[in-house]
This record gives C-alpha cells, sequence and structure tokens, in this order.
C-alpha cells in the first residue's frame, strides 16, 4: 500500500475528531437518534444507507446497481461504501469535530477495512430494539418514506442479515470496551438521554 501526501494531511485532519459507529438493526431509529445528537453535539452525521441512496437518485450506472441489491436487501459490495464514506468526511474534515457514522459497519469485515483506511471509532452506540418492534416501524414508515426496501419482503431480509452479518460487529467491538447499548425501545427522547450519556462520557 503506498501513501499520497493527501492521505497523510487527510488521516492528520481527522485525527483529533471522534468517530462514533452507529449499529443497530433495520428501523431501529439510529437515524432518529443521530440527528438529535448533530442539535446538541454538532457532530457531522453520515448515514451509510442515505448516501447510497444519493448514489442511487443521481441516475448513474453504479447507481442502477446499487438499486438492485438494496432492493433485495442484501449488502452492497464493501469498497463502495467505504469509499463513499471517506469522501464525505474528507468533504467535512475540517469543520468536523465529530462524525457519526450510521448504518457502518454492517459486517466484522467493513470495521476492519474503515480502521485501516480511515480510523479507530471511540464510541459504538448499539441502538437496540426488538424485530417486530423494528418490522412495525419501517411497515409504518414505509406508507410514506418512498424507500422502496421498506417492503414487508426486504424488511425481513435486511432483519435476517442483521442477525446475522452485523450482530457479530457488536460483538466484535464488544472485545475491546467501547460499546454502549442503548434500549430503543423507549420513547425517543428517553433513548437520547442515554446517547447523550454515552457521548458526555467521552473524553
Ligand atoms: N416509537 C418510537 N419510534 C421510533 C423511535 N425511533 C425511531 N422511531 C421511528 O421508527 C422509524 C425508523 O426510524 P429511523 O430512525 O429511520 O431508523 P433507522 O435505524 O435509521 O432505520 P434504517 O434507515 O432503516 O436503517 C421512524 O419512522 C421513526 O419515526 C423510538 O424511539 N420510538
Ligand atoms: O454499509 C452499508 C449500508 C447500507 N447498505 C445497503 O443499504 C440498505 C439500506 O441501509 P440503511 O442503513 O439505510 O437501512 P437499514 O437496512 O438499516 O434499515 C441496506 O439494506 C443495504 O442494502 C449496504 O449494503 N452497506
Ligand atoms: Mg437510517
Amino acid at each position: 500500500m503506498t501513501f499520497g501526501l493527501f492521505d497523510i494531511l487527510f488521516s492528520d485532519k481527522i485525527k483529533d475528531a471522534k468517530i462514533i459507529f452507529v449499529v443497530g438493526g433495520p428501523g431501529s431509529g439510529k437515524g432518529t437518534q443521530c440527528e438529535k445528537v448533530v442539535a446538541k453535539y454538532g457532530y457531522t452525521h453520515l448515514s451509510s444507507g442515505d448516501l447510497l441512496r444519493a448514489e442511487v437518485a443521481s441516475g448513474s450506472e453504479r447507481g442502477k446497481q446499487l438499486q438492485a441489491i438494496m432492493q433485495k436487501g442484501e449488502l452492497v459490495p464493501l469498497d463502495t461504501v467505504l469509499d463513499m464514506i471517506k469522501d464525505a468526511m474528507i468533504a467535512k474534515a475540517d469543520v468536523s469535530k465529530g462524525y457519526l457514522i450510521d448504518g457502518y459497519p454492517r459486517e466484522v469485515k467493513q470495521g476492519e477495512e474503515f480502521e485501516k483506511k480511515i480510523g479507530k471509532p471511540c464510541l459504538l452506540l448499539y441502538v437496540d430494539a426488538k424485530g417486530e418492534t423494528m418490522v412495525k416501524r419501517l411497515m409504518k414508515r414505509g406508507e410514506t418514506s418512498g424507500r422502496s426496501d421498506d417492503n414487508e419482503e426486504t424488511i425481513k431480509k435486511r432483519l435476517d442479515l442483521y442477525y446475522k452479518a452485523t450482530e457479530p460487529v457488536i460483538a466484535f467491538y464488544e472485545g475491546r470496551g467501547i460499546v454502549r447499548k442503548v434500549d430503543s425501545e423507549l420513547p425517543v427522547d428517553e433513548v437520547f438521554k442515554q446517547v447523550s450519556t454515552a457521548i458526555d462520557a467521552l473524553k
């Protein structure tokens, strides 16, 4: 691997910024909590799903391929998401004191690659809700979200993949002692109190 000047400058800039992974099942409330963190702490919110949907919306050839994968509830290639996150982080590097990386990593390998190319997370916020709660919320969101993956069949696949591929991510970072679990069955503001406690504890 070679490092260009650009990479060196980049890692220098984000060296002091806090990186928080926000992990939880589909519809657990990651996006909802991240918005509140942005409002209170001024962190930069980067949702991997939103970045992918923006690429789809651009109508590019790559977007078409992504759309097909997301429609099935499968995972897009690891490098694609990582490059998008990295570009978005660079774009904010001058102003950002912290990053919320929402919906990422989806699998342990994604986390390892992120750390190699970008940096280490100081916290993993685990947004925990019951499977049936998540399905209920997504079905409701699907009435208005316009998201083509908010339908019963794709929701089920996303949930299965979450339990199979993403839950091991939580165990992996528990080994490092950086996981803080919040109970997303509670009302939004109660969940946010738990989120705030976890963020306030960062030095
Ligand atoms: N009752 C209740 N509803 C919530 C809570 N958090 C989120 N919701 C609702 O659940 C739905 C999903 O929340 P999102 O924040 O979009 O969830 P997400 O984890 O970002 O989901 P994906 O984008 O699918 O990954 C939304 O319609 C929210 O309004 C909560 O704490 N309590
Ligand atoms: O790192 C990622 C993040 C998202 N996705 C795809 O984007 C979709 C929507 O992701 P989002 O986080 O918005 O929603 P979730 O599935 O968590 O409800 C997923 O089902 C995947 O197909 C992916 O492949 N890799
Ligand atoms: Mg979301």
